[in-house]
């Protein structure tokens, strides 16, 4: 089984952060706007430099050039980038099939990247980083620029997405009952420190 674990990360305001992930688990981090959740995540990716070790089945996050550990450590940032005009350029032929929980009709493989809605980058991209085969994925707000609905929907296609792949997931999430519906554990950042959130273990 995948495990991934934090030993004292340390990033910006942030202290040594421990963490042990397996396989399945959906860690959710919450904490006030600016407290460092965005950070700790790009930390994990090896986007940010930061004090203590990451390790993914025994193998050290500094042991490997940054974009090779970003092909299993995949980060879908609140504002994904996008390289090309299309699309469909960003995704491989046979995976442009998009799964229709999310809601998207076939011909946005089609659409260029200036038009889409902020929702539709959201899942676009969230489509985009799983295409890819990750075994850990670090989701920050991955709906927030979606309506209730499409909320729900997208939350359940990655909870059995997340099952069926056997993925690590930490998820930065801001509401309390998407937290509920998620979650395997939940922490928030509280000052310097993520503390554990009470019932959520
Ligand atoms: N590269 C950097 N160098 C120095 N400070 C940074 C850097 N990146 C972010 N910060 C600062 O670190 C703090 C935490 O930023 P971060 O984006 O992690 O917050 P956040 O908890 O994700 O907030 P929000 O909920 O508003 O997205 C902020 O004060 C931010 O300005």
């Amino acid at each position: 089984m995948t495990t991934l674990t934090l030993d004292n990360i340390s990033v910006g305001a942030l202290e040594g952060v421990n963490l042990s992930l397996q396989g399945g688990d959906i860690v959710c981090v919450s904490g006030p706007s600016g407290s460092g959740k965005s950070r700790l995540l790009r930390a994990v990716a090896d986007l940010d430099p930061h004090q203590g070790t990451v390790v993914l089945d025994e193998v050290q996050q500094g042991s490997m050039p940054g974009h090779c550990w970003r092909r299993q450590v995949m980060m879908v940032p609140a504002d994904s980038q996008w390289w090309y005009e299309d699309v469909g350029a960003h995704f491989e032929p046979e995976q442009r099939t998009l799964p229709s929980a999310l809601g998207l009709p076939p011909e946005t493989m089609n659409w260029t990247v200036n038009r889409l809605s902020s929702g539709e980058r959201q899942r676009l991209a969230i489509a985009r980083a799983l295409a890819r085969q990750p075994r850990v994925l670090l989701l920050d707000e991955p709906t927030a620029n979606l309506d209730q609905d499409m909320t729900h929907q997208v939350e359940n296609w990655l909870l059995e997405e997340i099952r069926a792949r056997d993925l690590i997931v930490i998820w930065i999430a801001h509401d309390i009952g998407q937290i509920e519906r998620v979650a395997s554990r939940h922490y928030h950042i509280q000052g310097s420190t993520l503390e554990p959130v009470h019932g959520s273990h």
